[in-house]
């Protein structure tokens, strides 16, 4: 690292750290404060020690009952700080780390699609937990001595020149040589932390995608294999761990000797200049505790440091992640218009520079009229909808959502106008009350029953026991891929949006409720502009205009007799698919 870009680190460490204590000053200017009353009391007792040893020596009986009354308030004074001093840090520490996590929590949902579809699931939530964990030790452990610390060790200083200036440096003579190696020891600390923390991500990764893929590698018997890929990754963690306990045993054992060296040798040279007469002995016993003041504070410099460097790791790939670009906030929320709701205008985009996955796109979604997408598996399908939904945008052509290109509205106002049932019913662990209501947070109860008997959910609701209280979602009672469905039409039905986009919606329903879902949705479709994409032909014949894809262009437009009529490639892919179409 050059040192510019490790400036500039250090830099982004103390910004982020300040972003983040900066709203609780009060509690951090309380630590500071009882920090600098606690050293103060601690370097306040050693020198009344002092005075106590040589009024003692003196006989002063009265000026020494003074100073023990002295020390006493210097013992309860000390004690109230230091109880302020941790009170406060764990305050604004919990604070600060806990703001610290919701941000990442916002972030994470701030981020463009694109950018969360690039990345593994493991390794942001490992920057959510391990990273903010890593620095919330650091805060709780050595905050507090930020500032206690450089008092203790400047005032030490001072006093012990003041006391015998050649007992002083003999007492720094070990030191040099002990820094050196403990720095030493520290610096591949920060590395291998750095790896450890790497590794863990890798690891909490697959074992999550383990959990996710679950049903799949049993149903594959692939439970070896993927054990012995996350086995693998927690042995790689588990080796930087090593390497950094090796370290920190080496470590330890250079701290042992740096604190008690100096007290060795100080003890001998200083009991040299007493019996010499060249040392008071209340100015020797001052000298040996301050100087275990001095060393206790200096011997925590490369714990500090190695801390500090790791904390740093941790910090930055915070950083990044809250420095990541986020989906734009700007543009405006129209006034919806009755007609034309969505027109695609000569639409190309692709994923990859250069490689298009629909080109020369078009066509016009109109209140009341229902446009079905339909080709083979990878022809573009979901990715219009993606296109609707502005989490790509186009290459070239232009989309318009009520007269208004999707690049002036404003995200979430734009969104506000869909209503989507994608492929993936994903269910938010609550109730399924819970859940339909995402659709419109506002919604009142009898608004849900009506949501829920146009989706067809509500007879098999009322059949579960606890009926829409009924827990769902992770460890929650387990629903069919066709009750899943239909709790989520029924959240796209509570929204009340104008466009309804469905992602073959209807293709997890036994062919009882997916007769029940298509009148649902014949009758819900009515005001509403729909884009289905659909393999059934009850869902294609029910379209006003069928668009059949191949390779990203539109083939043959027109509804399900002019198509088949035409006796081209819908003909064709009907014929094709015509069983699965049936009887899905
Ligand atoms: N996020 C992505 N990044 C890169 N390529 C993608 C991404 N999503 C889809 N693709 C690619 O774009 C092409 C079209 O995918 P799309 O999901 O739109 O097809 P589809 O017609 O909906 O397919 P299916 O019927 O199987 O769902 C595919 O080749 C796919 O691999």
């Amino acid at each position: 690292m050059t040192q510019n870009s490790k400036s500039s680190t250090l830099r982004k460490t103390i910004s982020v750290i300040y972003r983040f204590i900066r709203p609780y000053k009060g509690w951090v200017i309380t630590a500071l404060t009882a920090s600098v009353i606690a050293a103060i009391c601690d370097l306040t007792g050693v020198y009344l020690i002092k005075q106590m040893i040589d009024n003692a020596l003196a006989s002063e009986t009265q000026q020494l009952a003074m100073i023990v009354v002295l020390v006493a308030v210097m013992v309860v004074a000390g004690f109230v700080a230091n109880y302020f001093l941790t009170y406060a840090t764990g305050r604004f520490g919990t604070k600060a780390v806990g703001d610290m996590r919701n941000a990442l929590a916002v972030r994470l949902s701030e981020l463009p699609v694109s950018d969360v579809e690039n990345e593994r699931s493991g390794d942001l939530v490992s920057r959510v937990t391990n990273d903010v964990s890593a620095i919330q030790s650091f805060i709780s452990q050595h905050s507090t001595n930020l500032i206690y610390a450089p008092i203790i060790v400047v005032s030490a200083l001072i006093y012990l020149g003041s006391l015998n200036w050649k007992l002083t440096l003999v007492s720094f003579a070990a030191t040099p040589i002990m820094m050196y190696i403990a720095n030493l020891i520290s610096k591949p600390i920060q590395e291998q932390s750095s790896n450890y923390y790497g590794a863990l991500a890798e690891a909490n990764s697959v074992a999550q995608e383990g959990i996710a893929g679950n049903a799949i590698t049993k149903a594959f018997n692939l439970q070896k294999p993927m054990y012995a890929k996350v086995e693998g990754f927690y042995y790689k963690a588990m080796h930087h761990g090593f390497k950094i306990a090796k370290q920190e045993s080496l470590m330890r054992p250079s701290v042992v000797m740096m604190y008690e060296l100096p007290v060795v040798l100080c003890t001998i040279y200083g009991g040299y200049l007493a019996v010499s007469g060249l040392l008071a002995a209340g100015a020797l016993v001052a000298f040996l505790q301050m100087l275990r003041m001095l060393v206790i504070q200096t011997v925590q410099i490369p714990d500090l440091v190695s801390n500090a460097r790791s904390v740093a790791g941790a910090v930055g790939r915070i950083t990044d992640m809250l420095e990541a670009p986020t989906e734009r906030t700007n543009g405006r929320a129209f006034t919806p218009v009755e007609n034309a709701l969505v027109v695609i205008d000569d639409v190309t985009f692709g994923y990859e520079k250069d490689k298009n996955i629909i080109a020369g796109v078009s066509f016009t979604l109109t209140k009341g009229k229902t446009i079905a997408l339909v080709g083979s598996s990878g022809s573009g399908k979901s990715t219009i909808l993606n296109l609707l939904l502005s989490f790509y945008e186009p290459q070239k052509g232009a989309i318009l959502v009520h007269g208004h290109d999707l690049k002036d509205w404003n995200l979430k106002a734009l969104r506000d106008q869909f209503a989507v049932v994608s492929q993936d019913t994903f269910l938010f662990p609550g109730t399924i009350e819970d859940n339909i209501r995402l659709g419109n947070i506002e919604a009142d109860f009898n608004q849900i029953v009506e949501a829920s008997k146009i989706a067809g959910a509500y007879s098999f609701i009322q059949e579960l026991p606890e009926g829409f209280q009924t827990q769902v979602g992770e460890r929650g009672t387990v629903l069919s891929g066709g009750q899943k469905q239909r709790i989520s039409i029924a959240r796209a039905a509570l929204k009340k949006a104008p466009i309804l986009l469905l992602d073959e919606a209807t293709s997890a329903l036994d062919n009882e409720s997916e007769a029940q879902v298509q009148q649902a949705l014949e009758v819900f479709s009515k005001d509403h502009a729909t884009m289905v994409i659909a393999h059934r032909l009850s869902t294609i014949k029910m379209a006003d205009e069928i668009l059949m894809l191949d390779q990203g262009h539109i083939a043959e437009r027109g509804t399900h007799q002019e198509l088949m009529e035409l006796d081209g490639l819908y003909h064709q892919y009907h014929m094709e698919n015509e069983e699965d179409m049936q009887h899905v």
